[in-house]
């Protein structure tokens, strides 16, 4: 009589049950009808298999050109591709979330305690440290939204617009002694992912703490901070899928202040700017301020760790988001069309210019009055929405009906924006081709603007969108004004992985400056 080992009697006890397992999830499922990838339909490793490759955009959009409206994502994902029904998921009040806590294919704890959810996190340094971005119940969302949302108002980001036009000017210095070093030249190569990154985090230190970090005064990455955020965001997209692993393991209190983590990193990075903002005599009526006023007038409604939190969600939220986007603008301006977008963005640019309509330091309110510049950055915005991965939703216990079917329980569902800005129904046949001109006709922005998903929608939606727009309306007129902009490589040198958000890689561009028009 032979006898097995116990290991392998455990070895083949635990393979029958994760293939039953598995067998009841594809075959058993509510959801089991629902086309999608064969893996996806009993594990969450097809999942993890786009964040490696960087590239979930790019399947969904297949997928769902293959299958319609619902294409099943993980044992109990679905994807939701048609713009209506991904509409009615995001504005409904749906609980947050991305998936149930795996391990390999099994589920391992429940799936509605708040800090096994994906979104939870976001919370930074660790689970304690909720945030607007990290708190997963719709209610508790819209109150701390109500809380912070003064500081984000586009009057308030205006009132620090001086001290954004100063970092502008930083910037196109920075760029002016790129290209006269070593010696004098009419050119140089330069990375301009590395530089509108500074920029941006220097404006969100600006607009929240009433100082910028310094990374375009010292010319220099401080502390590693740009760098470790791309750790974070990397680590944020694995760890995203396990959340248990992560509250178990390096975002436990007990070993989140180690400081050996990137998720500590922003957050010694925040509560540096914090201490400081604290001895500054020159502090403005940053964000920071409208929050503790708020604080002050409402001390039963908002907490104090929230105006931290809130700052630290800017920061972690805010800055490579805003300059991948900028540097989108300015590769699709530039590559798109043989040059002809260029040259009618210049056409409109240098004609404001000629005019006296545009100051040294273009202001957000002159760039309101460029419509094509405007249609340009609205089409950047449907053709790269920085945010990658689904916007997630929990199905509640009493289902959710949509586009035509009923949801159980525990479903998630989710929108990836890429689906829906490249929809062929609303934005037509060539919704894969970067047209500005799609934006000029008013009728047709106001049936299409509904359904561009770049700022989410719903009570999730950007915060920090008015800021981000500012930025991107403001840099890249200045620098398509100021600048000619050649790639290195043909056809364009941006390119990104999409790892929960959708990066520049390092961006090298040959810039000269131009003459002056006008
Ligand atoms: C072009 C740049 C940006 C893009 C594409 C972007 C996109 C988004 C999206 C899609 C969400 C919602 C995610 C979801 O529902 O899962 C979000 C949330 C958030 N963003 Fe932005 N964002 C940008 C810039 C900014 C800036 C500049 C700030 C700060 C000033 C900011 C602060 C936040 C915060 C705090 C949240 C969490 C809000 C919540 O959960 O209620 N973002 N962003």
């Amino acid at each position: 009589m032979v006898f097995s080992s116990p290991i392998s009697l455990f070895a083949e006890w635990t393979l029958l049950f994760l293939l039953l397992l598995s067998l009841k999830r594809r075959y058993l499922s509510s959801l089991r009808d629902i086309p999608g990838p064969f893996f996806a339909s009993f594990t969450g490793l097809w999942q993890i298999f786009r964040i490696i490759k960087g590239d979930e955009h790019v399947a969904m959009i297949k997928l769902h050109r293959e299958h319609g409206p619902f294409v099943r994502v993980s044992e109990k994902e679905v994807s939701v591709g048609d713009p209506d029904a991904a509409r009615e998921v995001l504005q409904a009040h749906l609980r947050k979330v991305s998936s149930t806590v795996f391990f390999l294919v099994y589920p391992l704890t429940p799936e509605r305690e708040a800090h096994t959810e994906f979104y939870s996190v976001f919370s930074l340094p660790d689970y304690n440290y909720v945030n607007q971005m990290s708190e997963c119940d719709p209610k508790e969302v819209i109150r701390r939204s109500r809380n912070v949302n003064a500081g984000y108002a586009l009057s308030n980001v205006i009132r620090s617009e001086p001290e954004v036009d100063a970092l502008v000017q930083l910037l196109e210095q920075r760029l002016d002694e790129c290209i006269s070093q070593p010696q004098k030249q009419a050119s140089a190569v330069v990375d301009l992912n590395h530089w509108i990154t500074y920029f941006t985090f220097d404006v969100l230190g600006e607009v929240t703490f009433s100082k910028p970090f310094g990374f375009l005064a010292a010319g220099r990455d401080i502390r590693d901070t740009v760098a470790n955020s791309r750790y974070l965001v990397a680590y944020l997209a694995f760890v995203g899928r396990y959340p248990a692993l992560h509250h178990a393991t390096l975002g436990n209190p007990l070993l989140s202040r180690l400081g050996i983590q990137p998720t500590s990193h922003i957050y010694d990075t925040v509560e540096a700017a914090m201490a400081d903002r604290s001895h500054n005599p020159h502090v403005r009526r940053d964000m920071m301020a409208q929050w503790e006023g708020v604080r002050e007038a409402h001390p039963d409604r908002m907490e104090e760790g929230e105006i931290g939190n809130a700052a630290l969600a800017n920061v972690g939220a805010g800055g490579d988001t805003t300059s991948a986007t900028i540097q989108a603008c300015l590769h699709y301006v530039i590559n798109t069309g043989n040059g002809g977008l260029l040259r009618r963005l210049r056409e409109e640019m240098d004609g404001a210019q000629s005019r006296g309509e545009l100051s040294e330091t273009i202001s957000f309110a002159e760039t309101q009055r460029l419509p094509f510049l405007q249609a340009c950055i609205k089409e950047t915005y449907r053709c790269h929405p920085a945010f990658g991965t689904a916007y997630s939703r929990m199905v509640p216990p009493e289902g959710f009906t949509v586009g035509g079917r009923t949801f159980t329980s525990g479903t998630v569902l989710s929108v990836n924006s890429w689906v829906i800005n490249t929809s062929r129904s609303v934005f037509g046949a060539d919704a894969d081709t970067f047209n500005p001109d799609r934006w000029l006709d008013p009728e047709e922005v106001k049936r299409m603007a509904p359904y561009l998903m770049h700022w989410g929608t719903g009570y999730n939606q950007c915060p920090g969108r008015n800021l981000a727009n500012l930025e991107t309306c403001k840099v890249v007129a200045q620098l398509v004004r100021d600048y000619d902009i050649e790639p290195t490589q043909p056809g364009g040198s941006f390119t990104f992985k999409n790892r929960l958000l959708c990066l520049a890689d390092p961006h090298f561009c040959r810039l000269k400056r131009r003459g002056k028009v006008g």
